[in-house]
């Protein structure tokens, strides 16, 4: 079966529609969009979505989850949405004659407020919203979804995943609307409850429809249902719909730009568009990297490389760009990176049978990833330039996947006596399941006090080897582990988000940044190293004492340049493409590289869950 891709919403539409799957099969592209009877008020479906996001994100934000948590009232809580947007909100759409509309949103997001208190109280033992949100409006990118002997990838977005009481992880699909719909509610439902195991297996989704209509009303399905809708209705539909031959459409046919990019065609573009702006370059090489096509340029006479670099934003037009490419200076040279639009992951297992294996020649060496040439790109834990991480970028630019990659090849490599880790889990999703391997040198922490517990810890247990290693003679862990003592292992403590620890108030800031700057300051000896990351690379998070600590920098997409200022002391990680896309600084200059990417079932095998733990090294 050829490779395919879909969204949950077409999926939907697929199952409840015979005619829409119809059409889809003989190859039309129908639209999922569906239109509510004339003269009714404008649900403002979008809108109630954003606000429900953006509230969710304040409540469960570290910046703000004290003053969040202390709010225990309906009340509180529409204060807080009127301050912040619903006031103006109502005012203009009354301005707009549309009062209607205006009364009925604010009963929605009243009805919302009720019930997150709702929520509040059921949580048992609550102390702040993250002990009921794991995540609001989650990406899911290209699930893959066996099909006959295929794959079929399916993105979706979910609305909230929250913890439920009893049944662990709860996904939630927020509707404005109901009545002959619910069938095709419980069938999107469905799908997301398949996917997200498939996203993070070892995860179970129990679901739940909330209805704003304004009032609330929820239906709730459990773990057992949705997998007997998926198999009743949606997986013959998926058969039906990939399992015949299905003729190419007029966009399918099409070859996207630079998918097999045609090299001279491609210099000359970017010549012709350099030239529309009085810039006069040449195109001295192309290099075909994973995920980008990377030009070579030679300015002419007089062209500085900024003058290249601030035309980023206007090449977009000429070029077609979504986002401004990457220009910087390299050696002898000027780089231009462009978007393949078909990019290729990198996966970590094809990766280490390649050259990436030969190349970590320590146990605790580790890739960064590919680089554009197809070099790979490695550090290493002994090596005092990192010895200690810092990992940065926006949600959705691969840390997680990075993180995991980084942790398998290790593990891949090592038996748990070489090698132990430390798993700090605030979102608890990235490294789900992998409890019982024999690999963890503690529980996966997914609070602060977890955390913080882990980090003391490990000061401690540094401490204590440093009198080991003295008494033995040696001068670090590494040399004690080749003499054959194999009682004390590597240990590496990664935090998938630190940024909780850091906000959490100013006693407990002191405190992390002390733990920190201890274990940067003498771990590299005991074998203790690590590796923090975050979403938010601001000057709240990535202080001063962190970001000296750390002499890895990984930086991968960030939302803006003075984000990458921050982590990379440069702007361009703006300009990446994202999925593992990333920048590092080793203190050799940036190097761009692809982060290595593996499935979450060949991830847990790495980490000993599935049978192939420990015995390795
Ligand atoms: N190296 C990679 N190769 C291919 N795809 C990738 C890679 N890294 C990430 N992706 C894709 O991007 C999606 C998001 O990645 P990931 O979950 O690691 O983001 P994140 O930065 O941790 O986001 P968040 O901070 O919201 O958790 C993945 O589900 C995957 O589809």
């Amino acid at each position: 079966m050829a490779h395919h891709t879909l969204t949950a919403s077409e999926l939907t539409f697929a199952v409840v529609d015979p005619d829409w799957r119809a059409r889809w099969i003989a190859g039309e592209r129908p639209s999922t969009r569906s239109f509510a009877p004339a003269g009714t008020p404008r649900a403002m479906s979008l809108r109630f979505h954003k606000e429900a996001e953006t509230l969710v994100a304040w409540l469960t934000a570290p910046a703000s989850l004290g003053r969040a948590a202390a709010i225990d009232t309906v009340d509180g809580l529409l204060d807080h949405l009127w301050a912040t947007s619903l006031q103006a909100l109502t005012d203009r759409l009354f301005a707009q004659d549309r009062g209607e509309e205006a009364q009925i949103f604010t009963a929605r997001m009243r009805a919302f407020c009720t019930r997150l208190i709702a929520l509040r109280q059921r949580t048992k033992d609550f102390e702040n919203w993250q002990d009921v949100f794991v995540a609001a409006e989650q990406d899911l990118a290209r699930i893959p979804v066996p099909v006959g002997d295929g794959v079929v990838e399916i993105r979706a977005r979910v609305d909230a995943i929250r913890i439920h009481p009893e049944r662990r992880l709860e996904v939630v699909d927020y509707k404005l609307s109901q009545g002959a719909r619910q069938r095709a509610d419980l069938v999107q439902l469905a799908i997301y409850a398949h996917l997200l195991p498939i996203w993070r297996p070892g995860c179970d989704f129990c679901g739940t429809l909330e209805y704003y209509l304004p009032e609330f009303s929820d239906v709730q399905v459990s773990r057992d249902d949705l997998a007997d809708i998926f198999a009743g209705l949606v997986a013959p539909v998926l058969q039906e719909m990939f399992l015949q031959p299905r003729p190419a459409t007029p966009a399918a046919a099409a070859a996207p730009e630079h998918a097999a990019p045609d090299r001279g065609a491609l210099a000359q573009k970017v010549v012709a568009a350099f030239r529309g702006f009085n810039l006069g370059v040449e195109v001295s090489g192309v290099v075909e990297g994973p995920q980008l096509v990377r030009l070579r340029l030679t300015p002419a006479p007089g062209v500085k490389v900024s003058s290249l670099a601030n035309r980023a934003e206007d090449l977009q037009i000429p070029l077609s760009l979504a986002v401004p490419p990457l220009i910087k200076a390299g050696k002898g040279f000027v780089i231009l990176d462009l978007p393949r639009p078909e990019p290729k992951a990198c996966l970590l297992k094809d990766a280490l049978a390649g050259p990436l294996g030969g190349a970590l020649t320590s146990t605790v060496a580790f890739p960064i990833g590919m680089g554009v040439e197809g070099d790979p790109v490695v550090a290493d834990f002994a090596d005092p330039n990192t010895c200690h991480a810092l990992v940065a970028g926006s949600t959705g630019s691969g840390k997680s996947e990075w993180l995991k990659a980084m942790v398998a090849s290790l593990l891949l490599r090592s038996a748990p006596d070489h090698v132990q880790v430390a798993l700090i889990d605030p979102k608890i999703l990235t490294f789900a399941g992998v409890e019982g391997s024999p690999y963890l040198w503690r529980p996966v922490a997914t609070t602060l006090a977890d955390a913080m517990a882990i980090l003391r810890d490990a000061v401690a247990e540094m401490d204590a080897r440093y009198r080991v290693l003295a008494r033995g003679g040696f001068v670090n862990l590494g040399e004690r582990l080749a003499a054959g003592h194999t009682d004390l292992p590597f240990l590496v403590l990664i935090f998938d988000e630190f940024a909780d620890l850091i906000l959490a108030g100013r006693d407990e800031k002191k405190e992390f940044e002390s733990l920190v700057a201890r274990i940067a300051g003498k771990g590299r000896a005991a074998g203790i190293h690590l590796v923090l990351a975050t979403q938010r690379p601001d000057r709240a998070v990535v202080t001063g004492l962190v970001k000296a600590n750390l002499p890895l920098k990984v930086c991968l997409k960030v939302a803006n340049a003075v984000n990458a200022q921050i982590v990379l002391d440069e702007p361009g990680a703006e300009s990446l493409f994202g999925k593992g896309d990333l920048l590092c600084d080793f203190g050799k200059g940036l190097v761009r590289a692809q982060g290595l990417f593996i499935p979450q079932p060949e991830f847990l095998a790495a980490v000993g869950i599935g049978g192939r733990g420990g015995g390795r090294g």
